[in-house]
C-alpha cells in the first residue's frame, strides 16, 4: 500500500531541489542581462528559445511529459525575460520616452472640438471636463474632430469611447490607431435619454424615431415595445432633435437629451426610456501633444500579435507578473489581415512606476506592434 505522507515527503524534497536549481538558473540569467545591458542585445531571442524547447522536449519521455517539459520551460524562460526587463529598468536603461510628464494639462486659451451639435452628449462631456471658459466648435464626424486636432485647429477633441449598455464605440477605437494622438483625460457622463416630439405631438402620432445608433441601441428595449415605429439612424442625438424641429412633422420623434429638447423647443413624450438605469458613457479627451499629467492613474495601450498559441496569454502575463490591475480588454479586426486582431488593454498605473515600465518594456519587445494610447 502506497503511503501518502511518504510520497509528499519525496515531492517536498524534489521541489526544494527545483527551487535551488531555479534560483541558480535565475542567477545566470542575471549575468546574461548584464551582458545584454552592456552590448545592447535584445532580451528576447526567439531562435534560442525555439532550439532550447526542442532539445528539452526531446529529453523528456512520453508525449505527456514532452508537452509538460515544453510548457514548463516556456514559463521559466518567460520569467527569465521578465527579470531581465526589470534589471534593464533598474539600470536606468530607459525606453524612448514616448510621453512627456506635465504637472497639469494646458487649459489656458485652448480650443476644443466635439462631434455633433450643441446639446449633444459630447458637448455635455466637454462642459463637464473643461470647467474653465474654453472656446469650442463642433464638426460633423469623429474623423473631422481627429483631423481638427492633427491640423492644430483644436487643442483637444472629446470623443465617446464606450457605453455601459451598448458597449464600445468601435469607430473611435479604430480612429485612435489611425491617428497619432494621445488620450490625456476621460469624462464619464450619465446620458438621460428622452423621447422628443413637436410641441403638439402625442405618443400616438409617432411613426418614426431617429437618433444616433448608440442611443437607439441603449433604448432598444423601449423601442421593442413600439414595433411599428420606423427607426432612422442619424449622426448624433442632438442633430436628430434638430431634424424634428426642422421637418415640423408630428409623426417624427427623436431620442436625445433633455437639454437638446429644450434647445430646439421640443416636448418630452416619454422619459426613462433606457432600460439600464446605470447607463453611462465614457468620453476620452485627446491631444496632439504626447503628454500625461503627473498623477495620471490609467494607461491605455494597443498591441498586435502573430497567430501562435499562447501569444495573448504571454502579453497579459507582463501585466499580471508586475502586479498591475487590468481594467479592460477589447479586440478589433486589423483591416487587410483577415481574422487577425488588435488588442486594446487598459490597466491602472502611471508611466513613472517601475512596474509599469517593466510591463510595457516586455509587451513592446514581445508584441509585433505596441503603442501607448495615453496615461490619464
Ligand atoms: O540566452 C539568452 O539570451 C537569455 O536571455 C536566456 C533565456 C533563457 O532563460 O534561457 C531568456 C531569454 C531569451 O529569449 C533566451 C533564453
Amino acid at each position: 500500500m502506497i503511503d501518502l505522507q511518504e510520497c509528499r515527503n519525496e515531492i517536498d524534497k524534489i521541489d526544494s531541489d527545483i527551487i535551488r536549481l531555479f534560483e541558480q538558473r535565475m542567477k545566470v540569467c542575471e549575468d546574461v542581462a548584464e551582458y545584454k545591458i552592456r552590448t545592447g542585445k535584445k532580451v528576447l531571442d526567439p531562435e534560442r528559445e525555439r532550439q532550447k524547447l526542442e532539445v528539452l522536449r526531446g529529453k523528456a519521455h512520453g508525449e505527456f511529459n514532452q508537452l509538460g517539459a515544453q510548457e514548463l520551460f516556456q514559463q521559466i524562460m518567460a520569467i527569465s525575460r521578465k527579470r531581465q526587463y526589470q534589471l534593464l529598468t533598474e539600470h536606468g536603461i530607459e525606453d524612448d520616452e514616448k510621453l512627456e510628464m506635465v504637472d497639469a494639462l494646458p487649459l489656458k486659451d485652448v480650443r476644443v472640438v466635439f462631434q455633433g451639435v450643441e446639446g449633444a452628449y459630447s458637448y455635455a462631456a466637454m462642459r463637464e471636463y473643461f470647467q474653465d471658459d474654453i472656446e469650442s466648435f463642433h464638426v460633423k464626424t469623429w474623423r473631422d474632430a481627429m483631423e481638427a486636432v492633427v491640423e492644430g485647429r483644436a487643442d483637444y477633441a472629446v470623443l465617446p469611447i464606450e457605453n455601459t449598455t451598448a458597449g464600445i464605440v468601435a469607430d473611435i477605437y479604430d480612429l485612435l490607431t489611425e491617428y497619432e494622438l494621445s488620450i490625456v483625460g476621460e469624462q464619464i457622463i450619465r446620458p438621460e435619454h428622452v423621447l422628443l416630439g413637436l410641441p403638439d405631438a402625442e405618443l400616438e402620432d409617432i411613426r418614426q424615431v431617429c437618433s444616433h445608433p448608440q442611443a437607439l441601441s441603449q433604448c432598444g428595449k423601449y423601442l421593442e415595445s413600439h414595433p411599428d415605429w420606423k427607426k432612422k439612424e442619424m449622426e448624433n442625438t442632438a442633430g436628430s432633435a434638430k431634424k424634428i424641429k426642422e421637418d415640423n412633422d408630428k409623426t417624427q420623434a427623436a431620442i436625445a437629451s433633455r437639454q437638446a429638447g429644450e434647445l430646439y423647443g421640443l416636448k418630452i413624450l416619454a422619459e426613462n426610456i433606457c432600460y439600464n438605469g446605470q447607463n453611462a458613457t465614457r468620453f476620452v479627451i485627446v491631444s496632439k501633444k504626447p503628454i500625461y499629467v503627473k498623477d495620471a492613474h490609467k494607461i491605455s495601450i494597443f498591441f498586435e500579435l502573430h497567430h501562435e498559441s499562447g501569444t495573448l496569454y504571454n502579453m497579459l502575463s507582463h501585466i499580471i507578473y508586475n502586479g498591475l490591475n487590468m481594467t479592460k480588454i477589447e479586440s478589433r479586426p486589423i483591416t487587410g489581415k483577415n481574422w487577425q486582431y488588435r488588442f486594446f488593454v487598459d490597466f491602472e498605473g502611471n508611466l513613472k512606476d517601475s512596474a509599469v515600465k517593466n510591463a510595457l518594456r516586455g509587451i513592446e519587445a514581445e508584441a509585433d506592434r505596441m503603442r501607448i494610447l495615453g496615461n490619464y
